[in-house]
C-alpha cells in the first residue's frame, strides 16, 4: 500500500495556561492517503481549525505524532517548520480569502512569490501562473489588480491558484465555500471537485455535512475535540454511528429523505450529553 501522505497519530493539543488550559484536541488519530477528499467536519470550537494549524505547525501538540508525506515533522523547531512550510508540501486556504492573501500584492505578485521562495525562476514561475488561472477559470486581465479588486468569488480561486501553484502534497482547505454566495460556491465547489479528479490530496474543513459529502471520499466528525466517527462518504451518509452525527444528518434534509423532526433532534441531543466524546 502507498505511504499515506498525512499520518496523524493520537495528537492532542492545549491551549492556555494552569486554570486557564483548555484541550481543543484529544487523542486524534486520522490519515489522508494519496489522491484522497477528506471531508472534516464538526461544529464550532469542535477543534477542526486546530487539528489543521497543528499539521502547518501553528499550534504545537502536546503529544502525538504527525507525519507529511512520510517526514515526521512532529518536533520541528519553528525554524524548521518555517523551511517545511517554503518548500509548499501542504497548502493552506482560509474561509476568508483576504487572509490568505497580501492586501498589498497584486494578484499576479501573490500567485509568483511562492514560486520564487521555492526558488523557481521569474520566468518558469510566470508560465506556471498562466497555467494555474486557467485552472481555477480566473481572466489573466486580473493579475495587475489587488485583492479589494475582485469579487469575494474571484478572490477564493486566487487562493486556491495560491495553494495549488506550487502542487502540492496536501491541501487543507477551511471552510471554503462558508463565505461565498451561492453562485460563487457552486464554481469553488467544482474546482474543488476537479483537484480532486486531478489526485491531489485533500483536506476540506466544514461545519456543513452537505458542501462535503459531494467531495469527500471519506468523511472525519469531529465532536468536542475528539474524532467520533469516520468512514466512506456514502457509508457515514447512510449509517451514522454516532449520536452526534446522526444530529448533522437531521439538520442536512436534501442528504436524509426526511428531515429530523424538533422532537427527534432533542432527543438526539440529549443523548449526545450522555455519549462519551
Ligand atoms: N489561540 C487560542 N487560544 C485559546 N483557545 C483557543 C485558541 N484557538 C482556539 N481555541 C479554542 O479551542 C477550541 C477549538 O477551536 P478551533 O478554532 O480549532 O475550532 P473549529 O472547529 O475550527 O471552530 P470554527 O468552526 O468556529 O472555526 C475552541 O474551544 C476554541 O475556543
Amino acid at each position: 500500500m502507498s505511504e499515506p501522505v498525512l499520518q496523524v497519530s493520537d495528537l492532542e493539543v492545549h491551549y492556555g495556561l494552569r486554570r486557564k488550559r483548555h484541550q481543543a484536541l484529544t487523542g486524534v488519530s486520522l490519515q489522508v492517503g494519496p489522491g484522497e477528499a477528506v471531508g472534516l467536519i464538526g461544529e464550532t470550537g469542535s477543534g477542526k481549525s486546530t487539528l489543521a494549524r497543528s499539521v502547518l505547525g501553528l499550534v504545537s501538540p502536546s503529544q502525538g505524532r504527525i507525519l507529511i508525506d512520510g517526514e515526521d515533522v512532529t518536533g520541528y523547531s519553528q525554524r524548521q517548520w518555517r523551511a517545511f512550510r517554503r518548500r509548499g508540501v501542504v497548502q493552506y486556504v482560509f474561509q476568508d480569502p483576504l487572509r490568505s492573501l497580501d492586501p498589498d500584492l497584486t494578484i499576479q505578485e501573490s500567485l509568483l512569490e511562492p514560486l520564487l521562495l521555492r526558488g523557481d525562476s521569474r520566468s518558469s514561475a510566470l508560465s506556471l501562473v498562466q497555467e494555474q488561472l486557467a485552472r481555477v477559470n480566473l481572466d489573466a486581465e486580473l493579475l495587475p489588480r489587488r485583492p479589494a479588486e475582485l469579487s469575494g468569488g474571484q478572490r477564493q480561486r486566487v487562493a486556491v491558484a495560491r495553494a495549488l501553484v506550487v502542487e502540492p502534497r496536501l491541501i487543507i482547505l477551511d471552510e471554503p465555500v462558508s463565505a461565498l454566495d451561492a453562485a460563487n460556491r457552486v464554481q469553488v465547489l467544482q474546482i474543488i471537485k476537479q483537484l480532486r479528479d486531478s489526485g491531489t490530496s485533500l483536506i476540506f474543513i466544514s461545519h456543513d455535512l452537505g458542501s462535503v459529502a459531494g467531495v469527500a471520499d471519506r468523511v472525519a466528525v469531529l465532536y468536542q475535540g475528539a474524532l467520533v466517527e469516520q468512514g466512506a462518504t456514502a457509508t457515514v451518509l447512510r449509517q451514522p454511528q454516532h449520536a452526534y452525527t446522526q444530529l448533522l444528518l437531521g439538520s442536512v434534509p436534501t442528504l436524509h429523505a426526511a428531515p429530523a423532526t424538533r422532537a427527534e433532534r432533542q432527543a438526539l441531543r440529549s443523548r449526545l450529553e450522555e455519549v462519551p466524546a
